[in-house]
């Protein structure tokens, strides 16, 4: 199997007629990532998708896989396999027998065919399950069965449209430690797509967070969830407190926000937008429910929050309080349970505060629906 095969996209448009589905992406994905695009249903994924894949040819612009140009390239002679959400595993063939479909077209013995599926099935983790028929598998035995399937063919890249969306909660978590270690044991270029952020953080090597056709930012879980570059990926990754307002003073990479209704807030401007933001400029502030603290009543200053408690919970790990929040929305605060007591504070006015580093300003723009 060869490994390390890179997949680039250069100024890739996609057009239904009027429509504009991928407008202008530009993505380098490194031979052997784990490569993910996220985003809401309709934002463009499984398009882009199809033209890797070479079901779809874009408007414009050029997919480059291997450094090799796919233009008029159809789907079977590309370096690519497919697996979608529905599986498609024959029912009456072997699970040995689904895993080397590809090699029995190809006319190969079935001894061969035997000793390719128990090497995939090894790869899986799956070992001396080759005589049992799908239906005797669980949900996510399937799923690898399918996995091992499309290797079986040798792609130099596996290209996965939300493969684990059909599995409850549970195995859709064990199931992305699974894809990641089948990922790296193989070495070959993983390209996923996923409207689920938790798949996307913890699997991948790199993301590219996408809205509306847009590629807003592409990097690793870290700089996402950390330096977001726009309110879109700042809301949509992770859950996120949004304070609306206006520039009202630069101090070296940190902006002083004067807000709508919480005062004047400090924090910190994220990379992308260093150097490009103004006094006067519309921004949005975002502080992560994990990032506020209580503090003493009536403090102030510019890192801290007052907010009315409407309600609290007990998630286990944390104690949750929510507040009447800024700009119509519902303000979140995150208290790790290390086993303090704890107060209700609901109907309390309440004093919260942050590290300026852990709050970040971009400009203002469209947020993730909830
Ligand atoms: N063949 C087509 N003709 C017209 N419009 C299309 C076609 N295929 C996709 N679209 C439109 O392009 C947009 C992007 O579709 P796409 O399937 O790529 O979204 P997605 O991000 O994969 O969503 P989901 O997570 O729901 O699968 C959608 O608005 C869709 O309606």
């Amino acid at each position: 199997m060869s490994a390390g095969v890179g997949v680039d996209l250069e100024n890739i448009w996609i057009r239904f007629g009027d429509f504009v589905a991928v407008r202008d992406a530009n993505v380098h994905i490194k031979g052997g990532d784990f490569f993910s695009f996220l985003g809401p249903s309709g934002c463009g994924k499984t398009t882009i998708l199809r033209a890797v894949s070479g079901f779809l040819e874009p408007s414009e612009g050029n997919v480059l896989i291997g450094g090799r140009n796919m233009a008029g390239i159809g789907p079977n002679k590309r370096p690519t396999a497919l697996i979608f959400q529905n599986l498609a595993l024959f029912p009456l063939m072997k699970v040995w027998e689904n895993i080397t479909f590809s090699l029995e077209i190809k006319g190969a013995s079935a001894g061969e065919r035997r000793k390719r599926a128990d090497e995939l099935l090894d790869m899986i983790a799956l070992p001396g399950q080759g005589d049992k028929l799908p239906s005797e598998l669980s949900g996510g035995q399937r799923q690898r069965v399918a996995i091992a399937r499309a290797l079986c063919a040798e792609p130099d890249v596996l290209l996965l449209d939300e493969p684990l969306s059909a599995l409850d909660l549970k195995l859709r978590q064990h199931m992305r430690t699974e894809l990641r270690e089948i990922q790296k044991r193989v070495g070959i270029t993983f390209i996923y797509i996923t409207h689920d952020q938790g798949e996307a953080l913890t699997m991948s090597d790199d993301v590219a967070v996408m809205r509306a056709g847009v590629i807003d930012q592409i990097g690793n879980g870290k700089t996402i969830y950390n330096d977001p570059s726009t309110a879109f990926a700042a809301s949509f990754v992770g859950e996120n407190n949004v304070f609306r307002g206006k520039v009202s003073k630069i101090i070296g990479n940190e902006a002083l926000i004067r807000t709508n209704r919480s005062g004047d807030l400090m924090a910190r401007i994220t990379t992308a937008n260093q150097g490009r933001m103004n006094v006067g400029d519309d921004a949005m502030l975002f502080i992560r429910p994990e990032a506020l603290s209580i503090a003493p009543t009536g403090t102030q200053g510019d890192h801290f929050v007052t907010a009315q408690v409407k309600h609290e919970e007990f998630e286990g790990n944390s104690f949750n309080i929510f507040c009447q929040g800024d700009g119509g929305k519902e303000l979140k605060v995150s208290i790790p349970n290390l086993g303090q007591s704890f107060d209700d504070h609901t109907g309390q006015k309440m004093t919260l505060e942050y590290e300026v580093h852990n709050a970040v300003v971009v400009p203002a723009g469209e947020l993730a629906a909830e």
